[in-house]
Order: C-alpha cells, then structure tokens, then sequence
C-alpha cells in the first residue's frame, strides 16, 4: 500500500481537521459537514496528481489551447453515511465521475466492544478496469473497509483503488494493508495513534456519522 499522509506537510487542512476534532466546534453539524467536504476537495486535489492524463485540444476564442486531462475512467464509491459529506467533496472537483455507494455499519450483538460489519446496500455501475475512489472518513479498525472490498468483487475487479480517509488509526492501517492489493493508495489526512476498547479512534473526534447527521437507535 502507498500511503500519502497528508498533514506530514502543515497546510490549511490542518485548520478542518482542528474543527472537526474540536468539542465544541464538531457540535455545529453544518459546519462539520462543510469541514468533511472541504477535507475531500483536498484530498481528491492531492489525489488528482496521481493520476494519468492525455493531451486534449481545447478551442478558445483566440485560438487553440493543448491541455493535460484525466484520462482513468473513475467510479467515486463512498461508505454510508459518514461517506455523503466526503463524497460531495470529492464530487465538488471530480464532477464528471460515476458514483456508488454501499452501506457498512457495526452491529453490536452483545456488547459494545464486539461488533460485526453489516454491508446491506450496494448501487454501482461496473467497476471492471475502473479506477476505484473509496471515500470514507474514519478508518479505525479497518473492518468496514476490508468487509466493503470483499463485498464489491462481484461487480469486477478495478485496475486500481485509492482510498480516501480523513483520521486513521495505525492498526486500521496495518489491518487494511493486509487485505488489498499492493498497489491501493491511501490518502489520509491524520494518522492517530491508538483504539480505545470500542474501537473508536483516540483522540479521533467521536462518531463522524452521529456529528454529520445525528444520532441513530
Ligand atoms: O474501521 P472501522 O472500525 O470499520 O470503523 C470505521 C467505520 O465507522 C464509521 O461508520 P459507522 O459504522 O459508525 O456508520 P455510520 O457512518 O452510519 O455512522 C466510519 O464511517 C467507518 O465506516
Ligand atoms: O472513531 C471512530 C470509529 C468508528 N466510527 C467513527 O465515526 N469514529
Ligand atoms: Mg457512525
């Protein structure tokens, strides 16, 4: 796995992601939305450099113009529902994309320490050669991630994956490199240290789904 840990770097990210994470800030649901958003307009921005581009005439009024532009053919698959706000980012400059989107969540059977991945629902077009964009906030197990790409096979195999994450916590990175391909590239805004016994990352910011949209049974 090549991973491109953003905030290795100071920028303006830092101040999102120091909103995000912020007690009192995160309580403004619109405003943590808006943050996840403005995280996903970086890192698809960062991402775009990694990509492959061909020439393309462009006519202007005055003459003509040779641009470099994308040239994979991309399919932006995000993990519901703390994933709607990134996706939005991400499709913010990535416009012209295909879209999918599968739902993971934990269900707790007997306590709060263990918990199985449920993914019930998956809506996309064929993934076969594609370059996959995997968008998903928290990476703090890693079993969301892991229970999504085994999910997805049988709609083809992409020629490449990029995920796309805002915190992680070091095991969930280790777990994840474990159970994709060589090639997949993680771009993460902050890597965490730590797990606490509920699987929630530390210090993290909490329930990314919970702060966007509220709290659910
Ligand atoms: O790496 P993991 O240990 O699998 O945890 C990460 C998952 O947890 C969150 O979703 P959650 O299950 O809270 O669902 P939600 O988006 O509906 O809140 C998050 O958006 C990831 O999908
Ligand atoms: O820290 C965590 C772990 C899972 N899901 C979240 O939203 N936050
Ligand atoms: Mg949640």
């Amino acid at each position: 796995m090549i991973i491109h840990h953003l905030q290795e770097k100071n920028s303006i990210l830092n101040k999102f992601i120091a909103e995000i994470r912020d007690v009192k800030i995160q309580k403004d649901s619109l405003r943590f939305r808006r943050n996840i958003e403005r995280i996903g307009e970086v890192l698809g921005y960062e991402l775009s450099k990694q990509l492959t581009y061909s020439v393309k005439d462009i006519e202007t009024p005055l003459g003509n113009s040779q641009e470099q532009l994308i040239s994979n053919s991309i399919v932006l698959c995000s993990i519901l529902r703390a994933g709607l706000p990134l996706h939005q980012g991400l499709l913010n400059y990535f416009d012209d994309v295909e879209n999918a989107f599968i739902s993971a969540y934990r269900h707790h059977s007997n306590n709060d320490a263990e918990f199985e991945i449920v993914v019930e629902y998956f809506a996309a077009p064929s993934l076969n050669k594609k370059t996959l964009l995997l968008a998903d906030p928290m990476l703090a197990t890693g079993q969301s991630l892991v229970a999504v790409i085994e999910a997805i096979k049988k709609f083809g195999t992409p020629k490449e994956i990029h995920i796309l994450t805002v915190i992680g916590s070091k095991e969930g990175i280790e777990f994840i490199k474990e159970n994709f391909p060589k090639n997949t590239h993680l771009w993460i805004a902050a890597i965490d240290d730590e797990l606490n016994s509920k699987g929630y990352i530390v210090p993290g910011l909490g329930d990314a789904g919970d702060l966007a949209f509220g709290a659910k049974l």
